[in-house]
């Protein structure tokens, strides 16, 4: 179907409910050939709690609200990119149970395909589930793709800082992403969502902007000792998290000030990371923050402080930080088309190198 570089749409609705992402790719699912635009559609006030009500539910339940609202930001946006060949749609994930139930993204490729007029791969996680891995992160594929395009030859990180923290270890000299010791990837902890729910509870506000609220508080390291007792962090790699898994994260600070509250969550998401990175094969030359967490000054410092290497934004290796998970599944679809893998050993756990996702075609 696809035998040389296309230009890919990606799409992407994460963890935090913020809204969605898309951006243009040129690629071939090897190579990163040339980055093109982006936009971002934000879900409404009353978009976003219809989706968090449908948060934790499974197939089956009545979702019909909440699969309208992500169908209709998609096609909206997707809308706007005619050049797309072909589109990789990752939907909403609304649960994730990876040894258990499964792992449910909402949102109908099927039907996006008819809307658009063009082929759309979607479903990218269940294939890796049923073959015994986490089903995520499945970024890292691209990671790598990005860490040769940038020319690097020595292991570096790449971590997200969306809803849940993500950390990819990229041994670039390696010559393909599934080859084994090229990747290790595991969600890391709770990351920007705890905060974002203390800020809704308690301030009716969507995010501490800035870490201004953060900035102002003290780090309660008793409630912090408590959260990195979990057993989460204990487990080696790969592994991943539930958006949900860390809600018990609101009673740890339900007796702190605001202030305390959020400079205890956002030191939080430093001292996963900081737990994480013990895993790490190498120590990493330095670390790539990509996600929304890298607009959070605050956070940034306390990884900063965190962690051994420097730290530095994506937008330091020319990368853009906002749409580089919308690009990952323009990425991924087009490996889907060629029937290259999307997942391994060493990101998922998969028990083999794995290509996930489903082809729609619009007819
Ligand atoms: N200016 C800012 N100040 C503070 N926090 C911010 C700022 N901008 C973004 N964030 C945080 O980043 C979050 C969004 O991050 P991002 O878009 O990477 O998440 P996501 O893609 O939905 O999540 P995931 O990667 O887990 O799927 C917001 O919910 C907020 O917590
Ligand atoms: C199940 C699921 O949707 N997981 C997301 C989530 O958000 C961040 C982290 O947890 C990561 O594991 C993953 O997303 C990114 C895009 C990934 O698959 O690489």
């Amino acid at each position: 179907m696809i035998d040389g570089p296309v230009w890919a749409l990606g799409a992407m609705s994460g963890t935090s409910l913020d809204g969605v992402d898309a951006a243009l790719l040129r690629t071939d699912g090897e190579r990163v050939l040339e980055f093109g635009r982006s936009d971002y559609r934000e879900y409404s006030g009353p978009e976003r709690a219809v989706l968090r009500a449908a948060l934790g539910k499974w197939p089956g339940a009545d979702l019909d609200a909440a699969a309208r609202v992500v169908q209709h930001a998609h096609e909206v946006l997707l809308a706007e990119f005619p050049e797309a060949g072909i589109v990789g749609f990752h939907g909403q994930t609304l649960a994730h149970d990876p040894k258990g139930r499964g792992t449910h993204q909402l949102g109908c490729g099927a039907a996006l395909a008819r809307a658009l007029n063009r082929p759309v791969v979607w479903d990218f996680r269940s294939a890796d589930v049923r073959l015994g891995g986490e089903g995520a992160p499945l970024a890292p594929f691209y990671h790598f793709a990005l860490a040769r395009k940038l020319g690097l030859k020595r292991p570096l990180a790449l971590l997200n800082l969306g809803g849940v923290g993500n950390l990819t270890w990229i041994d670039p000299a390696k010559s393909a992403p599934e080859e084994d010791g090229a990747l290790l990837a595991f969600d890391t902890g709770p990351a920007n969502a705890p905060l974002d729910d203390l800020m809704q509870a308690r301030r009716g506000q969507r995010q501490d902007e800035g870490g201004r609220l953060a900035a102002k508080g003290t780090v309660a390291e008793g409630a912090l000792e408590r959260l990195m007792a979990a057993h989460f962090f204990d487990r080696m790699p790969p592994k991943s998290l539930d958006r949900g898994d860390f809600a018990f994260l609101s009673d740890l600070v339900a007796e702190l000030s605001d202030a305390d509250a959020a400079a205890t969550l956002t030191a939080a998401v430093a001292a996963s990371v900081m737990r994480g990175m013990e895993h790490c094969p190498v120590p990493p030359e330095r670390v790539l923050v990509t996600g929304g967490g890298r607009h959070n000054p605050v956070m940034m410092k306390m990884l900063a402080a965190a962690l051994d290497c420097p730290v530095a934004p994506v937008e330091a290796a020319g990368l853009d930080g906002d749409m580089l998970e919308a690009q990952a599944f323009a990425f991924l679809a087009v490996r889907v088309a060629r029937g290259l893998p999307t997942s391994a050993p060493g990101t998922t756990g998969v028990r083999a190198a794995v290509g996930g996702g489903t082809i729609s075609r619009p007819e």
